[in-house]
Parts: structure tokens; C-alpha cells; sequence
């Protein structure tokens, strides 16, 4: 569709025909219109700003931004007005709809090479161009990868909503959007230095996986999990067994994009000229291949939708159940730590089917995913494939452990609350809150500061301590698990740099085990049936049952009364009404708090993690030990003072839980934002009291697990 400059598009919307539903995101509803001047067809994406209770003159600026664009790979706003209530951005119509609608309607199992390579190809070059410009685009997926009816593609939905979140006072824009962190890079969710436009290479990498499967990677699991998963996994990848049908430079490809270090990604530029682009072919080889056949978009938009509505049906008598068990699931991947031998001995033995999982039941697969991930399993109980998935192998010399040792207490987020502030809308106090002396810097200072805190002598006196301490729970930890330094070290919590190659199997097993296309369990896709605006409603499913729930994104949602009076029926909080949202359960969840709580749960694990990693050191080192018991005393220096660390973790855990049971109850939702586009929201069905038991829990674990370590240590200098 060609720009003809000099038309200007009427700016009043008694000049357009609004027609039907084309799409649907988050933050607006995209119809197919008439522009009756011009008698010709326009998509007006309808935002609801009283709904998004954002910066008009923010969004004005955006939109014009977007008005500026020429480039032909991204969709460029006509114009755009407000209309009511409503800012309306009238853009060219791009009759195939969105790579993701098609994937749904016809691809369910993803794209062909070829196709895959066109698409990517087109989409670079808006990235490019967007780069070259100083922008990123934030919101790189294949719901924003547009193609009209010639084939040819365009990248959308830049500007508008990366000034939702720029521009806007986030406290409110946050209630507006709901999302999942799927196509999020790990750098974003960390906030630690800030991010550029190498994030967008990732959520491209992301997307490259999702439109070669479907689906993006993680997309069936709730937002948070998403988020460990990708900060703690290796990076998911294309998988040499499950994708043989693609070649290797598509592999590479994928691979270069989806490196945790944003240095080492390319750059748009860079990668354009990337080989696997070769295998891209002309825009009417996509129309022919990808277009013929479909319905018209409304129509297509209309089953898909009807498709999600009696999904939604047909699950919800399981619903609440399944809700239950994922947040079980949940609370297990933060927990990751199991000693208890019957039920060690109970996940080894599911384990032991591991392999011909691939058809079993999504639920299953995910718990026993878990499992896999998150459980030390004795050695013996396991198959030895699960074994070698599981066990980091040793580094010819030990040098490179210690290095990995260094980069990933390099790549720790000392400050998990200062860390994921921008995520999770931790507000400044809970941050001096939690970490009072964690006047961090940077990471070398986190580093330094460890160096000069910790000593060993320290850690054995406290180790002596608490071995009178915790006398009593001495069952608490099956010997056979930890005697010999039989340690498995588990997939996700494990950072990637951690891991031996032979770790990545597991996290591909992992990915490999998810069913490819499960719409039912799909958080990602904008699809997910969420009720109707007042202007065009239609009765949802969600109406006529629970009386409140107005929005279901997998197995989040919001009630009607979390909504404020004037209507904002599908995403929005009164953020002036105490944030309150209706409590679909009896918990008392603790949605300010628990963000802060799962985020030390999650340290939790990775300090658990260092200090396996630490032993494992030590055990393949014991060589140098026994030359210089005082080299290798220094190296343990790096050892953060878990025991310590733990204490303060809880001490911060009881003033967060008084200082939540001192406010005035509120209820049980709450909608983080994270990155423009890729929205978050976590209801929180987990009490501050289980987490806290769980904290406690894992602090013994901990303890347990220091004694290993001087126990180790103390064997090596004999
Ligand atoms: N110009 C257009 N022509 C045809 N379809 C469009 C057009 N713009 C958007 N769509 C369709 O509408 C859907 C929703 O668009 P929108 O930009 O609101 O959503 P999104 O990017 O998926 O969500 P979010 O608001 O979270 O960014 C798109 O995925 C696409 O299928």
C-alpha cells in the first residue's frame, strides 16, 4: 500500500465507517474501515484513554512520531484524533492480518523456512531502519508482523505503545496492560543498566522461534515463571531434534539473537546480512504461499475468537482446579529445593517416563518439567539420561568453572528489588527496605564488597553455629543426597553460564515436551477472549459466570470490581480506588508484597546455587587446594555469606509481612508492567504466610547446604 504524501486523512471519525473487528491487543481494538473521502479501506486501531488514564500530549507526540515513519517495511499511522474517549490512529489496512492470526487460522505448527526467512528478512529491515533512527521498537512479535493482501510485510505497532509506557505516569499505565514477558530480553527484566536496541534482537530471536513453532518459547506458562525461566535458563533455541526440518544457518541465526549478553548480539545491520536470509523469496512467493485460501481477516477474527470463547467454556468447570496445581507448579519452580525423600523418590520415579512425554498431558509435562528442573534427585533414581541432563560436567581444569563462577556472580542481581524495579513497580522504600546496605553500584563493587565482607573463618563459625541449631532437623536432608557430593545441579535456577553443554539438553528437553500449539494454554496471544467494550458488546463467556470476571489471560483475570465505576471493562484498575480488585479467592494475597517476596525466594535459589557451584569448584579443584590452602581460601572468599544473606532476607520478609498487615487489606490482583508491549500481570492467589514458609523453608536448606560446603572444605585441606 503506497503513501501518497500529500493526502491528508480526514482527523474527524464522522468521516470514517467503522466496519468489523480485525484485531484485538491489550491496550486497543483494530477495525476494518472506510475512509468515506477517499472511499478507501483503513485498519483505525481504538484506544480507550480513559481506560489508559495516560498523557494525551505523550500519546499525541508518539503518534506523530509514528506519522514520521517512511519506511516501507513499517507501518505508517495515516493520522490520528481523539474521539470521545477514544484516540483513534488510522493506519493502512493490511488485509492478511497479523503472522500470529495466520500461524493460529492455518499454521498452528508454525511456518516453512522459506517463509519464515521472507518474513524475518522484511522484518529486519524495518529494525534497521528503526535503529538507524535512534528508536527501539520494543514490541517485536509476530502479532506486530502485518501483511497485506500482495504479501507484502510490515512491522506495526511502534510508537504507540512504547509512549503508553515512556511517556505516561507508569504508576497508572501499569493498571492498563496485561501481557506475558515472553519476547521480553533478560536485560529488560532485569533493568540492571538499562536496555537498548539490542533487546529488540532478541524478542526478533524470539519471534523467529515463535513463528518456526506457533507459539514463542515459555508461552503456555503464567508471567512470572516466564521471567525465571528466562533470566535462568539457557536461552531457548532451535533444537536439533524436534526441528531437523530447519537448517543449520536458521539455528545459528536464532542462536546469535538469543544471547543473554545484549554485547553479543548483533546488530540489525549485522544480522540482515546473516546467510540464512538468503533463503528469503519475493513478497508474492508469501502472498501465494501463506495468503490463498484464508478467509477475509474480519471473518478469520471472528472463529478464532469463537474458537477462544468455547475454549474458555469448556475448560472452566477445570479451570480453578488447574489454576490450583499451576500455582503449585509455581510456587515449586521459586521453591526449586526438594529433600524430602518420599517425595523425591515419588518425582524420580514420573521421571522415568520422561521420554515419551510428548503426548501426555500438558499439565503433567509441566509439573514434571519441574521436576526435572527444580528437584536434586539421587543419582541412582534417575535414568542416565535424566542424569546427564542434569549434572554440570566438570571443565577439563576447573579454570573455566571459575570463571563461570565469576560471570555468574557477575551476572547475580545483588539488588533482586532495586533489579527488577522497573518491572515490578517496586517503590523506593521497599527497596531501602530490603536491602538497606545494599548500596550497590555496580556489579564489580557487589563483587568487591563480598570479597572484603566474607571470610572463611566466618563461614565455619556460623557453620558450627547452626550445626547446634539445626541439630534437630537433621533428617531434614536425606544423607545418600548430599554424601559423596552427590549433587545434581538443577536446570532452570542454575544461571546459564553455569552450565555445561550437556545442562542445555535438559532445557531443550524441556521446550521439546511442550505441546507445540496449545491455544488453551497460551498466555501469550492477544486472542485470549477478554470482554467487550460498552461500544461493541458482545456477552462473554466470563460475564455470565463469577458475575466479575471480565478478563481471563490464561489463568489471570480480573473482576468487575476491580474496575472503576466508569466502565473500563476490559484492563484497567481505579488506581485511585486503593488498587482494589475484587478477590477471586479467600487468600489473603498480599499483591503489593508478593512481587518483593517471589523476587527473594528467587535469589534464594541462586545464592543456593552458587554455593553448589562453589562445591563443585572446591571438589575439582581439591588438587590446587591441597598445593595452597590459601589460594583456595581466597577463591572461597567469593562465597556471598548465604547464612547471613538469609537472615537478612527474613528479617526483610517479617518487616514486609508487618508492615503489609499494618495496611489496610486490599485484594488479590494486581497488573505489573514491564516492557511496552509485553505486558505482565500477576494475580497473586500465593499468601504472604506460604511464601514466608517457604522462605523459612529454603533458609534450612541453605543452612544444610553450608555445612556441605565446610564439610567439603574441611575434608580437601585434610
Ligand atoms: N493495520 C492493520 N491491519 C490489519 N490488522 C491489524 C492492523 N493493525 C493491527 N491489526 C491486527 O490487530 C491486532 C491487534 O493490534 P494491536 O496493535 O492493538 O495489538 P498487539 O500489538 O497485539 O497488542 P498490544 O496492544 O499489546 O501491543 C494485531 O495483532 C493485528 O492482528
Amino acid at each position: 500500500m503506497d503513501y501518497v504524501l500529500e493526502k491528508r486523512y480526514p482527523v474527524s471519525a464522522k468521516d470514517y465507517k467503522l466496519y468489523e473487528e480485525i484485531g484485538e491487543g491489550v491496550s486497543a481494538t483494530v477495525y476494518r474501515a472506510l475512509c468515506v473521502p477517499f472511499n478507501q479501506m483503513v485498519a483505525i486501531k481504538v484506544l480507550d484513554l480513559e481506560k489508559c488514564n495516560n498523557d494525551l500530549d505523550g500519546i499525541r507526540r508518539e503518534v506523530q512520531t509514528m506519522s514520521l515513519i517512511d519506511h516501507p517495511n513499517v507501518l505508517r499511522a495515516h493520522c490520528s484524533f481523539t474521539a470521545g474517549h477514544s484516540l483513534w490512529v488510522v493506519m493502512p489496512y493490511m488485509a492478511g492480518g497479523s503472522c500470529l492470526h495466520i500461524m493460529k487460522s492455518a499454521f498452528p505448527e508454525g511456518f516453512e523456512e522459506p517463509v519464515i526467512a521472507t518474513l524475518l528478512r522484511e522484518t529486519l529491515k524495518a529494525l534497521v531502519y528503526i535503529h538507524e533512527h535512534g528508536h527501539i521498537h520494543r514490541d517485536v512479535k509476530a502479532g506486530n508482523i502485518l501483511i497485506d493482501s500482495d504479501g507484502t510485510v510490515k512491522l506495526a505497532d511502534f510508537g504507540v505503545s512504547a509512549c503508553m509506557f515512556d511517556t505516561g505516569d507508569r504508576q497508572r499505565s501499569r493498571n492498563t496492560f496485561v501481557g506475558t514477558p515472553c519476547w521480553m530480553a533478560p536485560e529488560v527484566m532485569q533493568q540492571l543498566h538499562g536496555y537498548d536496541f539490542k533487546a529488540d534482537i532478541w524478542s526478533f530471536g524470539i519471534t523467529a522461534l515463535e513463528l518456526a513453532h506457533g507459539h514463542a518459547p515459555f508461552s503456555k506458562y503464567p508471567p512470572m515463571k516466564v521471567l525465571l525461566m528466562t533470566l535462568q535458563n539457557a536461552p531457548p533455541g532451535l533444537d536439533y531434534e524436534r526441528d531437523k526440518r530447519f537448517s543449520k544457518s536458521f539455528k545459528e541465526m536464532v542462536a546469535a539473537c538469543l544471547v543473554k549478553d545484549p554485547k553479543k548480539r548483533p546488530t540489525s545491520e549485522k544480522l540482515l546480512k546473516h546467510h540464512f536470509f538468503k533463503n528469503a523469496r519475493s513478497f508474492e512467493y508469501l502472498g501465494r504461499t501463506i495468503l490463498d485460501g484464508l478467509s477475509p481477516l474480519g471473518e478469520r477474527f471472528k472463529i478464532l475468537k469463537a474458537k477462544e470463547a468455547d475454549l474458555l467454556v469448556q475448560n472452566k468447570a477445570l479451570y480453578e482446579d488447574k489454576e490450583h496445581i499451576s500455582q503449585q507448579e509455581y510456587i515449586r519452580g521459586i521453591s526449586a529445593w526438594n529433600f524430602n525423600l518420599e517425595d523425591l523418590k515419588s518425582q524420580a520415579a514420573l521421571i522415568q517416563d520422561y521420554d515419551c512425554m510428548s503426548n501426555a498431558d500438558p499439565d503433567l509435562i509441566g509439573k514434571q518439567m519441574d521436576m526435572c528442573n527444580n528437584v536434586e534427585f539421587p543419582a541412582e533414581k534417575l535414568p542416565p539420561k535424566s542424569v546427564n541432563h542434569s549434572i554440570a560436567a566438570p571443565s577439563q581444569d576447573g579454570f573455566n568453572d571459575l570463571h563461570d563462577l565469576k560471570s555468574s556472580l557477575a551476572s547475580f542481581p545483588i539488588k533482586p528489588l532495586q533489579a527488577l524495579k522497573g518491572c515490578f513497580d517496586v517503590g523506593e522504600e521497599d527497596v531501602g527496605a530490603i536491602s538497606p546496605n545494599w548500596k550497590v553500584t555496580s556489579q564489580t563493587e557487589c563483587e568487591q564488597q563480598a570479597l572484603t565482607e566474607l571470610s572463611l573463618s566466618a563461614i565455619n563459625q556460623e557453620s558450627e553455629r547452626n550445626k547446634g541449631e539445626n541439630s534437630g532437623r537433621s533428617g531434614f536432608l536425606p544423607r545418600h543426597i548430599i554424601s559423596d557430593h552427590k549433587f545434581l545441579l538443577g536446570g532452570p535456577s542454575l544461571p546459564d553460564n553455569a552450565l555445561s553443554p550437556k545442562k542445555a539438553t535438559c532445557d531443550e528437553n524441556r521446550d521439546l515436551l511442550q505441546p507445540k500449539y496449545q491455544p488453551e494454554r497460551n498466555y501469550s496471544g492477544p486472542l485470549l477472549l477478554r470482554q467487550k467494550r460498552d461500544t461493541n458488546n458482545l456477552s462473554s463467556v466470563e460475564d455470565t459466570s463469577e458475575g466479575a470476571v471480565v478478563q481471563r489471560k490464561g489463568r489471570f483475570k480480573v473482576t468487575s470490581a476491580d474496575l472503576s465505576p466508569k466502565g473500563p471493562v476490559n484492563c484497567c484498575f481505579n488506581p485511585n480506588g486503593g488498587g482494589s480488585a475484587s478477590a477471586t479467592t479467600s487468600n489473603p494475597a498480599a499483591s503489593p508484597v508478593l512481587p518483593s517476596l517471589q523476587c527473594i525466594l528467587q535469589q534464594n535459589n541462586l545464592q543456593r546455587e552458587e554455593i553448589l557451584k562453589l562445591i563443585k569448584y572446591v571438589e575439582q579443584t581439591s588438587g590446587k587446594l591441597l598445593e595452597s590452602g590459601e589460594a583456595a581460601a581466597n577463591d572461597l572468599l567469593l562465597i556471598s555469606p548465604t547464612w547471613t544473606r538469609e537472615r537478612e532476607l527474613q528479617a526483610q520478609v517479617i518487616g514486609l509481612q508487618q508492615r503489609y498487615e499494618e495496611r489496610p487489606k486490599t485484594k488479590s490482583s494486581e497488573i505489573i508492567p514491564c516492557y511496552p508491549g509485553m505486558k505482565l500481570k500477576l494475580v497473586s492467589h500465593v499468601s504472604v504466610e506460604s511464601l514466608f514458609e517457604e522462605l523459612q523453608r529454603q533458609k534450612r536448606k541453605n543452612v544444610q547446604l553450608e555445612r556441605q560446603l565446610n564439610a567439603c572444605i574441611n575434608k580437601e585441606r585434610e
